[in-house]
């Protein structure tokens, strides 16, 4: 088990392209941390310099307590689950998970040892004569987890390692992949563009833009207090909803004709300065009608999501999404009333996207 380390890491590619821009952040021991991000924000080339399969440009990637730049994937003591399983075809299951402990010269017992109890943990005891094309994506990535298992490496890294399965099964292994890192403690990094396993799977949670860091926290931290208006766009599903606005006092915005209390904004900001307003729509209540403080919300058209709905449509004038419970509210079209808690209005800077929070 280890600690990882990276400060200021760079990667600039042949050609120039700057993928990685200067990041630095720890992990602790047993910590999963998950990188997220857009397509090409530079979180896979992240993981890869910390596997060793491409070169830092700049800065420092340390394991444990060992500065690793230039030490070779395979003294990094890292394991590697890759989006693509990367098993071998012609090998059965059980010699996909025993290959990398045969090149470490590994003892026989040991290996068969090591590949059994791993087979057992992830319930593939039944698969090990197999081949991979005789198996299911589900079952293919548990061989890839297997592989990755009997290695016994201090840190776990995952590049999108369930991007080919189907919804139902992305959501069983992303719990079986928290389980066994828990249970195993080992360090993880995890690479993924999808917010969902990203809240659901860290407990350090990294979000990526354009190969920089946006913002470092617990997930629960992260999605209360966006640091900047692409996190607040980026996490959370349904979207965070962004709207024009302006500063009408101290605590106040205004949205169109409407005024909202919003208590975790910058106090010093001059009356009718420009904002961008975030509302989430699951943080929307409904008022009756006129209620001190509510905001009229005509809804045009309505999705139905089962456990709740979605209500899209015009607030204030601005277009808008809410969430509700389905039995909160008649499922027509039409003017409704609306509030949101003071607590959960965000504020951004127009220019930037920074959050202008009070600190
Ligand atoms: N070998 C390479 N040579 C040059 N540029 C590269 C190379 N690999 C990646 N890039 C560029 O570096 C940037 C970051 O790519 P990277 O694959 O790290 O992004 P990502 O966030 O993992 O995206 P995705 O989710 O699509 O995999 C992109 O602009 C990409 O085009």
């Amino acid at each position: 088990m280890a600690q990882v380390t990276l400060t200021n890491v760079k990667k600039i590619y042949a050609g120039g392209v700057e993928a990685v821009k200067g990041v630095s952040f720890d992990i602790p021991d047993g910590g999963f941390c998950v990188l997220v991000g857009p397509s090409g924000c530079g979180k896979s080339t992240l993981l890869r310099m910390v596997a060793g399969l491409e070169t830092i440009s700049a800065g420092e990637v340390s394991i444990g307590n060992r500065v690793v730049n230039q030490i070779g994937p395979a003294e990094r003591d890292i394991a590697m689950v890759f989006q693509n399983y990367a098993l071998y075809p012609h090998m059965s299951v059980y010699d996909n998970m025993a290959y990398g402990l045969r090149n470490l010269g590994t003892p026989k017992d040991e290996i068969d040892k090591r590949v059994k109890e791993a087979a057992r943990i992830l319930a593939i005891e039944a698969l090990l004569d197999r081949r991979p094309k005789q198996l299911s994506g589900g079952q293919r990535q548990r061989v890839a987890m297997g592989r990755a298992i009997v290695r016994k490496p201090q840190v776990f890294l995952f590049d999108e390692p369930l991007s080919n399965l189907d919804a139902k099964l992305r959501v069983q292994m992303r719990v079986e992949i928290k389980k066994l890192q828990r249970s195993l403690g080992v360090t993880a990094i995890y690479v993924t563009h999808d917010q969902v396993e990203a809240m659901t799977l860290s407990d350090k949670l990294v979000v990526m833009n354009g190969g920089q860091v946006e913002q470092i926290g617990l997930p629960a931290e992260v999605y209360k207090k966006p640091a900047s208006k692409f996190v607040a766009t980026f996490i959370g599903s349904p979207p965070m909803n962004i709207l024009p606005g302006t500063i009408d006092g101290p605590g106040i915005v205004a949205l169109g004709d409407a005024i909202l209390e919003a208590r975790d904004v910058r106090q010093d900001l001059p009356a009718q300065s420009p904002v961008e307003v975030g509302l989430r729509p699951e943080d929307v209540e409904i008022a009756s009608e006129g209620a001190a403080g509510s905001l009229p919300f005509d809804v045009e058209f309505i999705e139905e999501l089962g456990a709740t709905q979605l209500f899209h449509g015009q607030l204030a004038g601005l277009p808008f999404v809410m969430q509700a419970a389905t039995d909160e509210i008649s499922a027509h079209p039409g003017r409704i009333w609306i509030t949101v808690d003071p607590d959960r209005v965000h504020v951004f800077d127009v220019k930037t996207g920074a959050r202008l929070g009070r600190g």
